[in-house]
């Protein structure tokens, strides 16, 4: 797969205060890349530096192999800040407008106002929108000229639950669409959905990054009751638990690497227990996100 994004050893210092701290990432084709981290970790001064907006202090990347450029910057598309859009302007009009600017083609308004479903609403002036659609709009404008990467800065920052669904629902699509998408976000609920990939930053330091699919991976917990009075020590007896714990009413099996839930399941059913119920418990990123802080916290 192509490298679009290649970051090696990126550090941005505002005076002593050292914001990125030799951040190497890569990004390829197709992802949908997650940066999480805490409040203040450098996500957006990142994102800033990989723009253009910020100037790097030490450190460097490159975009498709080559070194940032304008003609390179016109293969992406960044929501980064609340965009600046004309209130008494429609969202069809600010489009025009973006897409002038940008020299893109004028065909493409109505695919990307679509994309983020302001078809309906296109002709209402601007200052009449939610701020869902406030967003949905601003990434409509990065879109206009067909980048091949999008960047989205907290993309669900501010928005209802029902507007994080759209969001998320509008970069699944786009993902779908062939684009590679980098984004901040807070919501590790959000990033374990849409995301490919996710790297953890942390004081400016990337102290994590993989596939999202590796989440959870090796170990499993494993949710079991039955109606069955010895069910905790027979449990204890079961090769593939290294541990057992009676959580509210069912017990929590922590399992071995390389023993499932069917393997629990035959056990008990070889001890003459038929289950009630079986349930395999994924490790949720947000877990993994505050081991993996809690791993590397600073001496
Ligand atoms: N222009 C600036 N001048 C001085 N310090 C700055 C500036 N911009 C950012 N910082 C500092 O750099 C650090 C990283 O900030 P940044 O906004 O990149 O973090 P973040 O991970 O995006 O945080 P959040 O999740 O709160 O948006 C913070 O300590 C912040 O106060």
């Amino acid at each position: 797969m192509q490298t679009v994004l290649s970051v090696r050893g990126l550090t941005k210092n505002f005076g002593r205060l050292c914001a990125v701290n030799q951040l190497n990432l890569e990004v390829k084709a197709g992802q949908v890349f997650g940066m999480l981290g805490p409040n203040g970790s450098g996500k957006t001064t990142t994102l800033g530096m990989l723009m253009g907006v910020t100037n790097p202090s030490a450190g460097e990347f490159s975009w498709f192999g080559e070194a940032p450029s304008h003609t390179i910057r016109k293969r992406i598309g960044a929501v980064l800040e609340h965009p600046i859009f004309y209130p008494y302007l429609s969202g069809q009009k600010n489009l025009e407008l973006n897409a002038t600017i940008k020299q893109a083609d004028p065909a493409n308004i109505a695919k990307v106002l679509e994309l983020v479903e302001l078809t309906a609403r296109k002709d209402h002036k601007y200052r009449t929108y939610s701020l869902g659609m406030k967003q949905r709009l601003a990434i409509a404008s990065a879109l206009v000229n067909d980048p091949e990467i999008l960047i989205l800065d907290e993309p669900t920052n501010g928005l209802d639950p029902m507007g994080i669904a759209e969001i998320r629902q509008i970069i699944k699509r786009i993902a779908a669409d062939g684009k590679t998408i980098i984004l901040a976000s807070h919501l590790l609920d959000e990033v374990q959905k849409v995301c490919t990939h996710y790297a953890v930053l942390r004081k400016g330091q990337l102290v994590h990054s993989g596939p999202v699919d590796d989440v959870g991976k090796g170990e499993e917990l494993v949710e079991v009751n039955a109606y069955h009075d010895d069910l905790g020590l027979i449990l204890q007896r079961f090769e593939g638990a290294k541990s057992v714990k009676k959580d509210g009413a069912n017990y929590s099996v922590q399992m071995n690497e390389g023993f499932h839930s069917h393997d629990l399941n035959k056990f008990l059913f070889s001890n003459g227990i038929v289950v009630s119920y079986l349930a395999t418990q994924k490790k949720s990123l947000e877990k993994q996100f505050l081991e993996i802080l809690s791993e590397n916290k600073p001496a």
